[in-house]
């Protein structure tokens, strides 16, 4: 049976294109990216991720067995323990702490995007909330990895990057891609991929999105 995530990953090949090899993606693999477009973007990322902790804890919530309920709370521990780690360590060498990161306003693109996915959950069930989510906890692995072939080590975007070739990060993206196409086996009817193609595409373009905000920012600041 073919997977789940590789038939909207294909369905949806242009929004995928144009979250996965945006400008900014371009710019953090050749080490171009202007510092400013990267600092704005990763404070947002920082508020973007409590979001989505929060969407983990729904998958938990609306989980139907003890192993869904681990798989969303795999999820809301990767975010809380692992890759906000991340955001906590390249902030403070800005000199923010995470008070300034928690304390700063979130932006239009950070409340769509997150508030999409928390409503995806809230009005359906596990499989559309995880069609939602899945653009987010996969792509990420697979820019990682990309980036990594080429990059340099005096890449100034280094440390981002190795984070999502890590091993650890492959592995989340790995099972991110099992729980999904697992629930598609139970859950999936062909009457719902419509809706299902509509989240993940949504969600892919708000991807897109989020870069974006990043590269504007650093323009507004000119
Ligand atoms: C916007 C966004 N999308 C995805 C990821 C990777 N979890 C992230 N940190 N931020």
């Amino acid at each position: 049976m073919t997977s789940l995530f590789q038939r909207l990953k294909t369905d949806c090949a242009d929004e995928w294109c144009s979250y996965t090899h945006h400008a900014f993606v371009r710019g953090m693999g050749d080490g171009s990216l202007p510092e400013a477009a990267f600092r704005d973007y990763l404070v947002q990322d920082y508020l973007f991720l409590i979001q989505f902790a929060r969407a983990y804890a729904l998958a938990t919530y609306k989980a139907r067995s003890l192993s869904e309920m681990r798989a969303g709370l795999d999820g809301l521990k990767a975010i809380l323990d692992v890759e906000m780690d991340l955001h906590v360590r390249l902030c403070a060498k800005w000199g923010l702490s995470t008070v300034d990161l928690e304390t700063t306003p979130e932006k239009p693109q950070t409340i769509a995007y997150t508030r999409f996915v928390l409503d995806a959950g809230q009005a359906g069930d596990l499989l559309d909330l995880y069609a939602a989510l899945a653009p987010c906890m996969i792509g990420y692995g697979e820019i990682g990895k990309a980036l990594q072939k080429h990059a340099t080590p005096d890449n100034p975007y280094a440390e981002w990057i190795a984070e999502y070739a890590s091993d650890g990060y492959q592995e989340i993206m790995a099972a991110s891609i099992a729980n999904l196409d697992a629930l598609a086996v139970d859950m999936l009817t062909e009457n719902r991929y419509p809706r299902l193609k509509h989240l993940f595409s949504q969600a892919t373009l708000l991807e897109a999105d989020f870069w974006q905000m990043g590269l504007d920012a650093e323009q507004d600041e000119k």
